[in-house]
């Protein structure tokens, strides 16, 4: 991902995100993909906040569009996706890294993954929380999504918000090592696999989709929210100085 300063997921980022992986998808001598970020020490910041701030209900409604699918189409993947996480990755950029089938994060102190969405003051959907849930299960899940917690690599590898913590230099390499792995498997039995796993999850979105839309419009152009929202990217703006 090469969207800097943080690849947040921005409408335009997004669609070219999923045109690439239909691209792949669709050109049968691949097999696989490996997620990973040109931008340093930080994996994704996660959705692009200037998209749900200040904007008119239907640019709202296309972008959550975009979101889903995103969601929909990483997840359902036939391809092996494995995630090499060389940075931070909050929220958005965490749910990104578990709509792929394995996670390995850099052992950097600095490089927290979570679902923060609380400390924002906004709500991770439903599907946010399935998806958290299908990975560290219900309990875990549970006190994570309440406290918006950004787990540091050594708490993200016990809880099994990833499933390997490496090196810095070796997050690549290992990346590679476990594609390899998994591509040993026959293809068909994995994909059926993948899809008896993950298809109950992926279908409550898909027959609630419009009224998830509607929901996310209503939620995001709360004065409420919108006021967070603002605050928190002042925030971000103030940090420099
Ligand atoms: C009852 C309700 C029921 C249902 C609910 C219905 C719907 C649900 C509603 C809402 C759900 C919405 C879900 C949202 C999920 C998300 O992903 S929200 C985004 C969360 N992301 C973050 O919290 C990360 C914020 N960023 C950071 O912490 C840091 O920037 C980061 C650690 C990534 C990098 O730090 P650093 O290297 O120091 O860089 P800067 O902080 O200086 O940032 C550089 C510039 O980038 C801008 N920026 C950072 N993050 C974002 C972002 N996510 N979106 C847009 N822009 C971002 C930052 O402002 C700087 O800009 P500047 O250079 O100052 O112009």
């Amino acid at each position: 991902m090469r969207n800097p300063p943080v690849n947040s997921l921005s409408l335009e980022f997004l669609t070219e995100l999923l045109i690439s992986l239909e691209k792949l998808e669709n050109d049968k001598t691949f097999h696989g993909i490996i997620i990973t970020s040109d931008c340093p020490g930080i994996f994704s910041a996660g959705l692009d906040l200037t998209e749900m701030c200040g904007r008119d209900p239907e640019h709202y409604a296309e972008y959550w569009k975009a979101v889903q699918e995103m969601w929909l189409r990483f997840y359902l993947s036939n391809l092996v996706v494995i995630a090499a996480i060389n940075g931070v990755s909050p929220a958005g950029g965490c749910l990104l890294s578990l709509t792929c089938d394995y996670r390995v994060l850099a052992n950097n102190p600095k490089y927290a993954i979570g679902l923060n969405e609380t400390l924002l003051g906004i709500v991770a959907p439903f599907w946010f929380k399935d998806t958290l849930v299908n990975t560290i299960g219900h309990r875990s899940a549970e006190r994570a999504l309440q406290l918006g917690l950004l787990f540091p690599p050594a708490e993200a590898l016990r809880v099994g918000v990833v499933d390997q913590v490496v090196p810095e230099d070796q997050v690549q390499s290992t990346a590679r090592l476990v594609m390899a792995q998994w591509l040993d498997i026959p293809d068909h039995a994995r994909q059926l696999t993948k899809t008896l796993m993950r298809k109950p999850t992926a279908d409550r979105l898909l027959t609630e989709r419009d009224a998830d839309i509607q929901n996310f419009v209503r939620f995001i152009c709360k004065d409420s929210i919108q006021k967070s929202l603002h605050a928190y990217l002042e925030k971000l703006k103030q940090k420099k100085g």
